[in-house]
């Protein structure tokens, strides 16, 4: 198989960062990521009084990457971490961090944030987003969801507290938003905090903004997994979201058909250009049985997300079927995942197959 930057990613995801505890993608320690000719070069940008300790780190993210395919050399560089530019006396934060408020700790709580993300609108991806998180909180982890989709929020419907209000309280001395529950899941979306649950109109860095608060203003607490379901689309409110936010790691949404999985690569590439590794691809809307006579039927296509999971070399996690009690069960605000139905089942497996 060709080499690819998600790979490469993930690969370095596998080792941990021996000062922060974090993945070395996570951490941010990777300064940058070139391939050439065979030959891929990664650099490793770190606090120069720590250098003894990664030693070992330097051996092992070089084995990793070496053992890629289409990689035929691999070099890895530890540079010392460059100070951030002093403004007027105060350091100024890396750009992804420019909208986190002073003294924020909230996200030493939430140990991994995994964006749910689609090239195209009305894929299922938000459908996806919700049952994923519920058959993960059934597994026994800590989950919150975050509907990031500003212009159409679909989180208060999915779960069936459409029309409610967040509330605010007071945390760690901050006034913060109180996430909302259901369905064993925290919950947070725009649709929460407007009067109606129409569209919102908001533009570039007004919504970037709102998102962004959404994140680092609401109450979550302790959460093993933060679920962004991001707004659909490859621009660059979307690449300014993945920027800002990092998420640890992407799992891409597309139904079978072309156009879908076109759009599908234009995401692996857009998280791929600011570092984020893509975990893999979600099939959905992949098969419908009759419910009559029970012959299946590709409406969308069949066998194209597998091989185009394959020729991006990211995982293929899986596929849910196209069925009644998915639409149904999302428009009366009951995940499927939630029961115990076949459908439940298929999205536990999802879920252990995306997030494990
Ligand atoms: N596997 C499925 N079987 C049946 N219906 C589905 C399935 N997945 C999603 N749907 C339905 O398709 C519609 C679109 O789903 P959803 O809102 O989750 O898509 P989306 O990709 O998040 O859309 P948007 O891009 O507009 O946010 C909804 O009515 C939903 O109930």
């Amino acid at each position: 198989m060709p080499y690819s930057e998600s790979a490469a990613l993930r690969a370095l995801q596998t080792l941990t960062d021996p000062v922060g505890g974090k993945d070395l993608v996570t951490a941010g320690l990777l300064g940058s990521l070139n391939f050439e000719d065979g030959t891929l070069r990664a650099v490793l940008q770190i606090d120069p009084a720590q250098a003894a300790k990664y030693e070992n780190t330097q051996a092992e993210a070089q084995a990793v990457l070496a053992a890629l395919d289409g990689v035929e050399k691999a070099s890895v560089i530890l540079s010392a971490h460059k100070a951030a530019p002093s403004v007027g006396g105060r350091k100024r934060p890396p750009p992804h961090q420019a909208r986190r408020p002073e003294g924020y700790q909230g996200d030493t709580h939430v140990k991994r944030v995994i964006a749910v993300s689609s090239a195209k609108g009305g894929v299922g991806k938000s459908t996806m987003a919700i049952n994923l998180a519920v058959a993960l909180a059934k597994s026994g982890k800590a989950v919150g969801v975050l509907d990031a989709d500003i212009h159409g929020p679909s989180a208060p419907m999915l779960l069936g507290l459409s029309g409610e209000r967040a509330k605010t309280e007071t945390a760690e001395g901050r006034r913060l938003i109180k996430p909302m529950q259901a369905h064993g899941i925290k919950a947070m979306s725009i649709g929460f905090l407007t009067e109606d649950d129409g569209p919102v109109v908001w533009r570039g860095p007004m919504v970037q903004g709102a998102i962004s608060r959404m994140v680092w203003d609401v109450n979550w607490g302790k959460l093993d997994v933060l679920i962004i379901d991001m707004p659909p689309g490859t621009g660059d409110a979307q690449l300014g979201l993945a920027q800002d936010i990092k998420p640890a790691g992407a799992i891409i949404v597309s139904t079978p058909q072309d156009l879908a999985l076109l759009d599908a690569r234009k995401g692996v590439r857009m998280f791929e250009k600011v570092g984020i590794p893509v975990l893999g691809l979600i099939e959905n809307m992949a098969v419908f049985t009759c419910p009559d006579c029970g012959s299946q039927h590709h409406i969308f296509g069949e066998g194209g997300a597998k091989r185009d999971a394959e020729k991006l070399s990211i995982p293929y996690l899986g596929a849910a079927p196209l069925t009644m009690s998915i639409r149904e069960s999302g428009d009366s605000g009951k995940p499927v995942a939630a029961g115990d139905s076949a459908e439940a089942t298929l999205f536990s497996n999802l879920a252990e197959a995306a997030f494990n």
